[in-house]
Parts: structure tokens; sequence; C-alpha cells
């Protein structure tokens, strides 16, 4: 008798925070492989900074992008080499202290998760492992906007939001340059998500300044991880006992407007397609990966779509990423955007600010500080 081999992939359950609690994806066991060119375009920069016909040719490749997989690669995106290349060697010196130097300005001491986090005492999602890496976090401070702020004329509803705190660059005034260093990379973040958000407008038949006023004191995160080398042993340990949830960092979706990530050449960055598939967003020297929030989402009625991803480390050496997450100005309300609802589909949501939207889902997470915002 014929034997009918079932060739259907098997697929786990992988639960997934939300702002309103957990929610479940069916995910493939088949193992993840290289995004294809269409699935994780790269789209040339160059034409952010042309004319209006160039601009426009531009906005129509993020707008493909973020409807489909929420994900790209921004080439000649206009920060300097040697910006970066500062900030991650900062990021090296800072992860290579004692971990006493680094502990003195943990996280614990924040209001706000800026600060220091150990190995393995966050846990994006709580169906995988802790997270197997480090990092240290800074948030939006007016004083060291690019486009310079009168600080005695904050608006009092934008000021009760910003949160910055200057106890992570005290704790590490004894690294030379390591402030400046990793300030200059913030503010080239800054400005080009402030570009950025511009050419997400157009694609979202928008005027180009739709959402300029939104960004004059933007959330605007800054972070750098270190997932640390691992030595053979423990990685022949995480293979056999076959803990496909042991990650660097848990499956999630970043929660304001849109990432700028700078990852170096180790690779382990996957995201999880519509049909529950992982691919592998590799690094590409050279580029950012930028990609969809929640909050976007939720403004564009889901037309743009924030995608779960994920750190899958096997490496064995160290890692470094140094994600910018964007958001609009915490105090300000929005809801769906009038281009992205008619009498057909309406709005889904009830307008809020990024403030209420984050703090939602910090709600959810009780076990411990989560830093993917
Ligand atoms: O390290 C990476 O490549 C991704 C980091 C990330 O997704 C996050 O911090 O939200
Ligand atoms: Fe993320």
């Amino acid at each position: 008798m014929a034997t009918i081999t079932d060739t259907r992939p098997a697929y786990t359950k992988l639960r997934l925070r939300t702002a309103y609690g957990p929610v479940f994806r069916d995910v493939s066991t088949n193992a993840p492989r290289p995004a294809t060119s269409e699935e994780i375009p790269v789209i040339d920069f160059a034409d952010l900074y042309g004319d209006a016909e160039a601009r426009l040719r531009f906005s129509q490749k993020i707008k493909h992008a973020a409807t489909t997989y929420g994900f790209f690669y921004a080439k000649n995106h206009g920060i300097e080499e040697a910006v970066i290349e500062k900030a991650r060697k900062q990021a090296l010196i800072f992860f290579k202290q004692p971990a006493e130097a680094k502990l003195s300005i943990s996280t614990a001491k924040s209001k706000f998760f800026n600060g220091y986090s150990a190995l393995n005492t966050t846990q994006v999602s709580e169906g995988e492992s802790l997270d197997r890496k480090e990092s240290f976090a800074w948030r939006y401070d007016a004083q060291y906007d690019p486009d310079p702020k009168d600080l005695s004329a904050i608006p009092a509803e934008v000021a009760a939001h910003l949160r910055g705190e200057e106890f992570v660059w005290e704790g590490t005034s004894h690294l030379p340059d390591f402030k400046t260093d990793l300030l200059t990379y913030w503010q080239s973040g800054v400005r080009l998500a402030r570009r950025l958000v511009q050419s997400f407008a157009f694609a979202l038949d928008l005027p180009e300044n739709y959402f300029d006023k939104l960004t004059t004191y933007p959330g605007s995160d800054g972070l750098l991880n270190f997932y640390e080398a691992n030595k053979p042993a423990e990685i022949a340990a995480m293979n056999s006992s076959n803990k496909t949830g042991d990650v660097g960092l848990g499956s999630h979706t970043d929660l304001q407007c849109f990432t700028l990530l700078w990852q170096d050449e180790v690779g382990g960055l996957q995201i999880l397609t519509p049909e529950g598939q992982w691919i592998m967003a590799q690094p590409i020297p050279g580029t950012l990966v930028v990609n969809i929030g929640d909050y976007m989402m939720r403004l564009t009625n889901d037309k743009f779509k924030s995608t779960v991803h994920r750190v899958f480390n096997r490496s064995t050496v160290d890692r470094i990423s140094m994600p910018f997450f964007f958001g609009f100005n915490f105090n300000e309300k929005c809801g769906v955007l009038p281009t992205c609802t008619d009498e057909g589909n309406p709005p889904k949501y009830e307008p809020i600010s990024c403030a209420e939207w984050t703090q939602l889902r910090f709600k959810q997470t009780q076990l411990t500080k989560t830093l993917g915002v």
C-alpha cells in the first residue's frame, strides 16, 4: 500500500504581548530561511533628499514595503559611517566594563527603563527564554535635540512626558566621549526619522509636512544591545535540548511609529512572515533596517504592518545592535488617519497618545522591564 507523506509543516503556538493582552500566532517549525529582496527590499534613501519626483518615487517604495512585511533596508540613509563606528565602539567599551560599573546605572534607578539591563533580566516574550543580551537605553531629552530648543518654552503638557534622565550620562562620564559619540548617533537618528516620517505622510496620501507638528518633541529612544559571544558548549546545549525558544531577544513588535536599526555583521535578526515562517534579516553592510511599529499600524487602520521579530543568536562572536525607536510627541492623541478609512473601512481604533499606548503594553509586562519600545 502506498504511503502518503504529510509534507505540511508542523506549527507551534507563539504567545505575543500586545497592548490588550496576549495574542497567539501559529509558527512553522521549518528552519528560518534568508529573506528575499521582495520580502525585505533595499530602498535607496538618496531619493528622500531629491526633488519632488524623486520623493514621490521614494514614498511609493516605502508604501509597498510598509504594507507588505513592514520591514526594509535603508541604503544611503545619510548617517555617516564614522558616526556609527564611534557609537559601536563606545557600546563595546561600555559592555566590556566590570559588572559593577554597569550596574551603577541599572534600569532599577530609572522611572522610564533608562540605563543598563543585565543578561537574562528582561523577557520580552513570555513563551520564550529570558533575553540573552545586555542593553543600555536612553530617551528623548530636549536639551540634546539636533533642532535646538528653548528649554524654558517647552509647553507643560509636553514636558510632563519627557523621559530623558541624566544619571545614564553621569554614570558613564568616566568613559571618554561616550556621551558625545552616542548622542551624535542618536541626533542623526532624530534627523533622519523626522525626514523619513515626511515620506510616510506622502505614502499615506497626506501632505509631506502632515506629521511635522507631532515630531517636535518626539519619542526617540536610543538603545544599545549586546549579545555576548556564546561558548561552543552553550550552543551545543541550546541545540541539543532543541530549545528553539532560547533567544537573544524574544519575539515582539516595536511599539512606536518606526524603528531605525543598525546591526553589525554577525546576524541573528529574524522576522515572522504572515504565513508563520521565520525569515532572516541578514546584515547588509552600509544599511539600516527600518521597521514599522504598532502605533503607526494603528494610525493607518492596519494598512502599514508592524511585524513580529526576534533575535536568534547562536554566534561565537559578540554581536552589537543599535536601534532607535521613533514616535510622535507623547502628549498628542492621534486617531486613525483620514486617508486610511472610508465608508467600507471604518476606523478600528479610538484616538490614543503614544504615552497611553506605550503604558498599555508596559502594564502587560508583569515579569520585568521590557525595553523593546
Ligand atoms: O538586535 C536586533 O537586531 C533587534 C533589536 C530589537 O528588535 C529591539 O531592540 O526592539
Ligand atoms: Fe524590536
